[in-house]
C-alpha cells in the first residue's frame, strides 16, 4: 500500500540523542505514513531500538520532536501519553508473557488493565485475536506448554486485541527458524490486511523482510538513509546504502524482488 499521500502517522524531525558522550541519534528524519509497513535496518548498535523507543514515548529526543498524529511526544503529560498508547501495539523480541497467566488471559490483559469492556466483549475479543493467531484452541494453555514460534503468536494477538493504529516490532523473529519466521510473517500481513495499522519493524532478516515493506530506512552513523520502497532501496545510487545491501543480499535479481508477492497471495 505505498501511497505517498496517506496520512503520516508518526514523524521524528531533527531528533538528536546522547548516552553520555555517544551521540546515538544525530538529526534522524523519519516518516511513517498510516497504513504502511516501514521497516528499520541497519547493522548492531546504530540506534534501531533507540529510534523505537522515542516513537513509543519511552525515551525523550535531547532536541527535535517526535510526532504521532501531528502531536509532539515530548509535549504532553502523562495523562496524554496514556491516551496515545493506547493506539500502539508493540511486540518486543523477548515476548514477555507472565508465566502465571494461561493464553487467553495474557491477551486480555490490555483490555482489563486499560478498558473498561465486559468480560463477554473481551471475550469476543480475546476469541477473535486468538483465532486470527491460529491459536483458537490454545485459550486454556500456559506459556510454558507452547513452543517459541506460539508464544510470538501469543504476543502479536495481545499487541493487537486494543486494535492499535500503529504497531511496533522489534526483531520479531528472533530465536525463531525459518518456517516459524515465515509463519509470523504471514499473520503479521493477514492481520495488517484485516485491520489496517501502520507498522513500524526492526529488523536483521534482510532480504526476507523487504518482502512485507512499503519502506526501507537504513540507520547510518546517526542518521535515516532511504526511507523508499524496496525496490528503489535495492537500486538505490547512494554508495551507503548499496554497500549496505550487496553486503547483506549479494547481487540483485528481479525474480527476488518479484518474491515479495508471495506473502500477498498466502
Ligand atoms: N539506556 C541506554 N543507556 C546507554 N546507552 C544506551 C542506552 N540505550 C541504548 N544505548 C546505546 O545506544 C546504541 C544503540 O543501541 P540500540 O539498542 O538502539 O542499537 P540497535 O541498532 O537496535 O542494535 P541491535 O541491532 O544490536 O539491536 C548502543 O551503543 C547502545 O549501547
Amino acid at each position: 500500500m505505498s501511497q505517498e499521500n496517506t496520512k503520516i502517522a508518526i514523524e521524528m524531525i531533527d531528533v538528536e540523542r546522547s548516552f553520555g558522550r555517544q551521540q546515538v541519534l544525530k538529526k534522524v528524519n523519519l516518516v511513517v505514513r498510516e497504513g504502511t509497513t516501514t521497516v528499520i535496518v541497519g547493522p548492531s548498535g546504530q540506534g534501531k531500538s533507540v529510534i523505537l523507543k522515542h516513537m513509543l514515548g519511552l525515551m525523550k529526543p535531547d532536541s527535535g520532536q517526535v510526532m504521532v498524529y501531528g502531536q509532539d511526544l515530548s509535549r504532553m503529560n502523562k495523562r496524554q501519553m496514556k491516551e496515545v498508547r493506547k493506539d500502539f501495539g508493540v511486540l518486543f523480541q523477548n515476548v514477555a508473557l507472565f508465566d502465571s497467566m494461561t493464553v487467553f488471559d495474557n491477551v486480555a490483559l490490555p483490555l482489563r488493565e486499560r478498558t473498561d469492556a465486559s468480560e463477554a466483549e473481551i471475550r469476543d475479543n480475546v476469541e477473535e485475536k486468538l483465532r486470527l493467531m491460529d491459536l483458537a484452541d490454545m485459550g486454556g494453555k500456559f506459556p510454558a506448554q507452547l513452543s517459541g514460534g506460539m508464544k510470538k503468536r501469543v504476543g502479536l494477538a495481545r499487541a493487537l486485541v486494543m486494535k492499535p493504529r500503529i504497531v511496533f516490532f522489534d526483531e520479531p523473529t528472533t530465536g525463531l527458524d525459518v518456517s516459524k519466521s515465515n509463519e509470523i510473517y504471514r499473520l503479521f500481513h493477514k492481520t495488517q490486511e484485516k485491520l489496517k495499522y501502520s507498522a513500524v519493524i526492526v529488523s536483521h532478516d534482510v532480504p526476507k523482510i523487504f518482502k512485507l515493506a512499503d519502506y526501507v530506512a537504513l540507520i547510518h552513523d546517526g542518521r535515516i538513509l532511504g526511507n523508499m520502497s524496496p525496490e528503489q532501496f535495492q537500486l538505490s545510487d547512494n554508495p551507503i546504502i548499496r554497500d549496505f545491501v550487496e553486503e547483506t543480499m549479494g547481487p540483485i535479481y528481479s525474480s527476488e524482488r518479484e518474491e515479495r508477492f508471495f506473502y500477498e497471495k498466502v
